[in-house]
């Protein structure tokens, strides 16, 4: 038996959702997965063997443990679209495809809500989570007591455009920069922006979205880690009105709108005024509802 798992990457955030949002890509984390082979082994692409301190092996084998299987050959391919440390989720996608891949190779389910707490003994962003196993916008909600989260109803198309700078920055480290304590009026216009930007996204209304895409929970302090951040911000509000959000915690910057023409439009603005300027590549990255796929070969 062989199968193919594709696992998305997801941008966190959205700008002023915080922890608490999360859109799905269709860009993959690539897993075949090979259950005729009598021997176990995890390669890339290149056929060389992915070590052991790999997210993707250490929650490939927690979960197969957690399932209580025996001994099981396989042999797994990994081929990443989805680059690593750039705030596009690939520390999800790797911990969420071994537990995919663990489900796969028992045959036993293990529903949503269990591959994320699952998960979460791994990471802690339920924002990529949630978006990577279900698809489209997800809104989702961790506290002491509840573990949830819920897709909203979007009807529309949604395109980035995304800068993915040639540099990574650590998820971890972009945290332990955020105070501790916030003043209240950051918190209100946090809330109200969030409002737009949701009511925007699911009324499939631009103005709106462009309306909510402003933070001042976390990006303040991140975007003094990004120095491509002005450029690109002042090109996309000049030209095309669009505001420039962190995709997770950077150092990725994305503008989302609902329009492919304008999604090309604005790439090529970018490249063609940017082209000397800065270094990384910008990419045109379009909406998956489907969360995590498999398919049998
Ligand atoms: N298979 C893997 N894929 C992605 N990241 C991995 C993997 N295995 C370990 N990691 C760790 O996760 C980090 C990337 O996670 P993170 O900093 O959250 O960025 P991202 O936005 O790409 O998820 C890497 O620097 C690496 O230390
Ligand atoms: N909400 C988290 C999301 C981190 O996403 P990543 O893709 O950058 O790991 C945060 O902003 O810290």
């Amino acid at each position: 038996m062989k199968y193919l798992i594709k696992v998305p990457a997801t941008s966190a955030n959205l700008g002023p959702g915080f922890d608490t949002l999360g859109i799905c890509w269709d860009l993959f984390l690539k897993i075949y997965v090979d259950l005729n082979s009598n021997e176990k082994v995890v390669i890339n692409k290149n056929k060389q063997e992915i070590k052991k301190n790999d997210l993707f092996i250490q929650a490939l084998n927690y979960t197969l443990e957690y399932l209580n299987i025996p001994n099981k050959f396989y042999k797994i391919e990994l081929d990443s679209e989805i680059p690593i440390g750039k705030g596009l989720g690939s520390s999800a996608a790797a911990i969420l495809g071994g537990i995919s891949t663990a489900e796969i190779i028992s045959t036993k389910k293990v529903d949503k809500i269990e591959k994320i707490k699952i998960a979460l003994n791994f990471e802690n962003h339920i924002d990529n989570l949630s978006a990577c196993l279900e698809g489209g916008v997800v809104t989702c909600l961790k506290n002491e007591n509840e573990l949830s989260f819920t897709r909203l109803p979007i009807k529309c198309d949604i395109y980035g455009v995304i800068y993915i700078p040639t540099y990574t920055i650590a998820t971890e480290s972009a945290r332990k920069i955020l105070p501790l304590n916030y003043p209240k009026e950051d918190v209100i216009f946090n809330l109200q922006k969030l409002s737009f930007l949701i009511t925007g996204l699911v009324k499939g209304d631009e103005d709106l979205i462009d309306m909510g895409m402003e933070d001042k929970i976390h990006q303040p302090y991140r975007f003094n880690l990004i120095k491509e951040y002005t450029l690109i911000s002042e090109l996309l509000n000049g030209k095309f009105k669009k505001k420039v959000v962190l995709s997770g915690a950077g150092p990725s910057l994305l503008t989302i709108t609902l329009s492919y023409q304008k999604a090309l439009e604005i790439l090529k603005n970018l490249e063609n005024n940017l082209r000397n300027e800065i270094e990384g590549t910008f990419r045109i990255l379009k909406l998956n509802n489907k969360g995590i796929e498999i398919e049998s070969l």
